[in-house]
């Protein structure tokens, strides 16, 4: 066989052999995988056990404790950095504002200082290497060992010994001479090697070195030579220094200190400074007096630190006369105080107004959230300071619980139209506001007689979806009539256990436009940007030097919003002087919301109108009796031709039946009705002539029409008329 043949038989081999190996192997590999899938993978244990580990790995990742571990560690992490944040914030103050200060202090300190110190430094150098010079010089003559001797052998005729001496001189200036060579030679080789390794000039600077600090040692500094020339200026130990300067507690509480000692301030200590967005706030331990010393000073104290107008505020601290808070505003407080968002983030209409209504914030950072449930509030300001902007506030707050009905009264402006469609009631001339706040007088006097009826444990009335408290909003109270202004008051006497509340908005709280009691009857006291004697009305004469401000605030100028929409705000919860803004509005935003919200809002209860009616008309009967105090007569004594007894006139239910109308021109009676019945359970019962009885103050009567040859519209049926 030829080498070929052999060749190709043992690949052949090899080929085979191979193939029968693979096969072997895939078939154990076969077998194998079988037996793990049959035995291990199907196996009911495996099964189970793995159904258990998914289980397991499924519910340590759906671990509802999760959630709460993350707030922990948030809660720990914020915890670390309330301890550690001041200190952090004072090393980066420092690095930002106080190190490049220092470090160019440094570069100019050394600028000034450099060549007189080269220059010392080279005198030094020569005085050290002449020393060196000269003493090994005199150390290698020998001089001073052997001349005086010498000298002394001659001068006594000893000139044996004297010959003798001055040999052995001769031979140790020679051996020392060598000696100082050969040291020399040493000195100038190993300065060459070294100089080799590091440098010439580095060699030079070092020989430069030593020779100096020789000359520094033998000829020593002449005392107070450094400072000479030199002038260190130093503030006073007492100078006050801009706030802005300061960018650590310690620095913030130094400028403090000083600024009030410099306006004759008496302080025990200042106490820890707290880093705040805006500024500062610094907490200060009077020596004597009382806190109005510092509040008296708050002018002053903007210009000793430099502080925009308005930037100091004082707030003493109820529970220790000593302490007071000052609050050192650099900037504006509120700049990220945005006006509510257009969408709701919880579900239309879902708050209480048992709950706090947040409205805006706190120079503190905490919310602004007030109590509106039996709360009757008045808000000063003047104009431009964001009255009307705050009541709109206010009112879009309250037209989100499902518990509460806003009227809203503006004799001269145009009120809350921007929440037009949530609004239960508006009124804008005197007979409507009049009319509004009648209704709201009697719903307050019969509301607490109807406790019992409707159930409601206690001696307030307790308003839920069904039976809402009422909140009357009334911006420019003081252009209301006497009549109305009457009403108003005896609101804020007798509306709170019906839950019938007032919020007015006036420019002055003098006893002429305001009226003396009302700042005693309300418990929420807003003061935006007003006059010093509005505060002494509202709040009691001692609370200016209490830190109650407002004065301090100013009105939106035409081309500036300044402090429109800060107040100071005295109310449940808030009884310390700080400053506080309302939300601003958005007008678009508001309104979208208000539609939003129109079908979800509640409506004053059939039960309680009814029953106010009823009071109404019986007021009335007294009144033109002669028995009751006349006070409301002019709004309710409408001719009724029916009855011939005076008729009031519904504005509710004339509100309502426009309403119903919408766009509609004419209407059947019957689908009127049926609309009416639809918007509140009170016309549930309507029959055409109550329709009637409603319009007919206003001199409106159905019509009698005809339609595609139908009949009449809008009449009562005959038997009735
Ligand atoms: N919370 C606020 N944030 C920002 N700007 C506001 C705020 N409240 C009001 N403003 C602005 O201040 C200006 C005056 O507001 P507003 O009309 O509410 O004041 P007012 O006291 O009712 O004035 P007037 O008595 O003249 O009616 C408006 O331009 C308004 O946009």
């Amino acid at each position: 066989m030829s080498v070929r043949g052999v060749t190709r038989a043992a690949v052949a081999r090899v080929r085979v052999t191979l193939l029968g190996w693979l096969s072997s192997i895939g078939a154990v590999v076969d077998a194998v995988a079988a037996w793990w899938i049959e035995r291990v993978l199907c196996s009911p244990a495996y099964l189970t056990a793995s159904a258990k580990v998914r289980k397991i790995v499924g519910s340590v990742r759906d671990w509802r404790v999760w959630p709460v571990l993350a707030g922990w560690v948030r809660q720990a992490a914020w915890a670390v950095w309330r301890v550690a944040g001041p200190p952090v914030r004072d090393a980066a103050g420092w690095v930002r504002y106080r190190a490049p200060g220092v470090l160019w202090q440094g570069v100019c300190w050394l600028a000034r200082r450099a060549p007189r110190w080269i220059w010392r430094a080279t005198v030094y150098a020569f005085v050290g290497a002449w020393w060196v010079l000269s003493r090994t010089v005199r150390w290698a003559s020998g001089h001073a060992s052997y001349a005086g001797l010498v000298k002394q052998m001659d001068d006594d005729q000893r000139h044996g010994t004297a010959k003798r001496l001055r040999e052995e001189w001769a031979r140790m200036a020679a051996v020392r001479s060598v000696l100082v060579v050969i040291v020399a030679v040493v000195v100038a080789l190993v300065v060459a090697g070294v100089a080799d390794k590091i440098g010439n000039l580095t060699a030079a600077g070092t020989v430069f070195g030593v020779f100096a600090l020789v000359g520094r040692g033998v000829r020593p500094r002449p005392a107070g030579d450094d400072d000479l020339g030199l002038e260190i200026v130093h503030s006073g130990p007492d100078e006050p220094f801009p706030i802005a300067d300061a960018h650590t507690r310690a620095e913030a509480a130094d400028a403090v200190s000083r600024a009030l000692k410099t306006e004759g301030v008496d302080l025990r200590l200042v106490g820890e400074a707290v880093r705040q967005g805006w500024g500062w706030e610094v907490p200060v331990i009077l020596r004597r007096g009382t806190p109005s010393q510092v509040v008296d000073k708050l002018a002053a104290l903007e210009t000793t630190l430099d502080l925009p107008a308005g930037g100091a505020m004082a707030s003493p601290d109820r529970s220790r006369r000593a302490r007071v808070v000052l609050r050192l505003a650099e900037r504006d407080p509120f700049t990220g105080l945005q006006a509510a968002s257009a969408h709701a983030v919880r579900p239309l209409v879902s708050r209480s107004i048992t709950d706090r209504l947040q409205v805006g914030s706190v120079i503190t950072g905490e919310p602004l959230a007030l109590g509106l449930l039996g709360v009757h509030g008045v808000v000063i300001g003047d104009t431009g300071s964001g009255k009307s902007s705050t009541l709109c506030t206010l009112a879009d707050a309250v037209t989100d619980c499902a518990d509460a009905v806003v009227w809203d009264l503006d004799p001269a402006g145009t009120g809350l139209d921007v929440l037009a469609d949530s609004i239960e009631r508006s009124e804008r001339t005197r007979a409507g506001i009049e009319d509004a706040l009648a209704d709201a007088l009697a719903l307050a006097e019969v509301r607490p007689h109807l406790l019992r009826d409707m159930g409601m444990p206690g001696r307030e009335w307790v308003p839920s979806p069904e039976h809402p408290a009422v909140i009357v909003f009334v911006d420019e109270y003081p252009r209301l009539s006497n009549a109305a202004k009457d009403m108003a008051v005896d609101i804020l006497r007798i509306g709170r256990k019906a839950r019938v509340s007032l919020l007015l908005a006036s420019t002055e709280a003098t006893s002429d436009t305001l009226g003396d009691a009302i700042a005693d009857t309300t418990a929420l006291k807003i003061l935006h940007a007003c006059r010093h004697a509005d505060v002494r009305l509202v709040l009691g004469p001692s609370m200016l030097g209490e830190g109650w401000r407002p004065d301090r605030l100013n009105p939106a100028s035409a081309d500036s919003p300044e402090d429109a929409g800060k107040a100071y705000v005295y109310a449940p919860h808030y009884r310390d002087p700080v400053l506080s803004k309302f939300r601003p509005v958005s007008d678009e935003d508001t309104a979208n919301r208000a539609r939003d919200r129109a079908p979800h809002r509640p409506r004053v209860d059939a039960v309680s109108i009814e029953a106010a009616r009823k009071r109404r008309h019986s007021n009335e009967s007294g009144t033109t009796a002669g028995k009751g105090s006349g006070r409301h007569r002019a709004v309710l004594a409408l001719p009724s031709p029916r009855s011939g007894e005076p008729a009031v006139l519904d504005r509710m239910a004339i509100g309502d039946v426009l309403a119903a109308f919408g766009d509609d021109e004419r209407l059947w009676t019957v689908d009127l009705l049926a609309r009416l019945a639809n918007r509140h359970d009170r016309y549930a019962q309507w029959a055409p002539e109550d329709l009637a009885d409603a319009l007919r103050p206003l001199g409106l009567s159905p019509a009698q029409i005809r339609q595609d040859g139908r009949k009449p519209a809008g009449l009562p049926p005959p038997g009735r008329q």
